[in-house]
């Protein structure tokens, strides 16, 4: 089994709502996000002979993926009032919303799940949320 790995990284603001917490408060993170794609055999012939997959291409992929988070409060839908957000956004604001709460583990989902939407084949997201604490997303069984 060949297994690929490469990152890319976004620094936005969230909160956790319902969180009995200072995470409760609006903070910011540098989230890493790692992305690993696997293959039992490398193609044989072509550009990518030798390869899994491009690097080149993966790390575009990632970085599309992920780009689009940077310097935005993230929030999950419908933990924040609707006059709030609405104010926020007319100041001019990037708030990305999601239907999940922004956490680690769902982010790392989340990643996994849009570059699996792409076409590779995924073996693990992780998702550093701070240098020392980080969650992986799996899905187990033959893909
Ligand atoms: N399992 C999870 N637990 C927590 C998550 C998460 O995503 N998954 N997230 C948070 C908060 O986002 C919080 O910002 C993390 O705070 P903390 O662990 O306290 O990290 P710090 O580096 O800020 O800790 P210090 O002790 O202040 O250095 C909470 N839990
Ligand atoms: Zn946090």
């Amino acid at each position: 089994m060949y297994i690929l790995k490469t990152e890319h990284s976004f620094d936005s603001a969230h909160f956790l709502a319902g969180y009995a917490g200072k995470c409760a408060n609006i903070h910011g993170h540098r989230w890493r996000v790692e992305i690993e794609v696997q293959a039992e055999a490398l193609v044989a012939s072509g550009q990518l002979d030798g390869m899994v997959v491009d690097f080149g291409d993966l790390k575009r992929d990632l970085k599309t993926a992920v780009d689009h988070l940077d310097h935005a409060l993230i929030i999950e839908q419908g933990t924040m009032r609707e006059q709030t957000l609405q104010c926020i956004k007319e100041d001019g604001f990037a708030v990305i919303e999601f239907p999940f709460r922004p956490t680690a583990e769902n982010f790392a989902a989340h990643f996994y799940r849009t570059m699996a939407g792409l076409g590779y084949e995924v073996k693990r997201a992780t998702v550093y949320e701070t240098p020392t604490n980080s969650a992986v997303y799996e899905e187990s069984g033959v893909r």
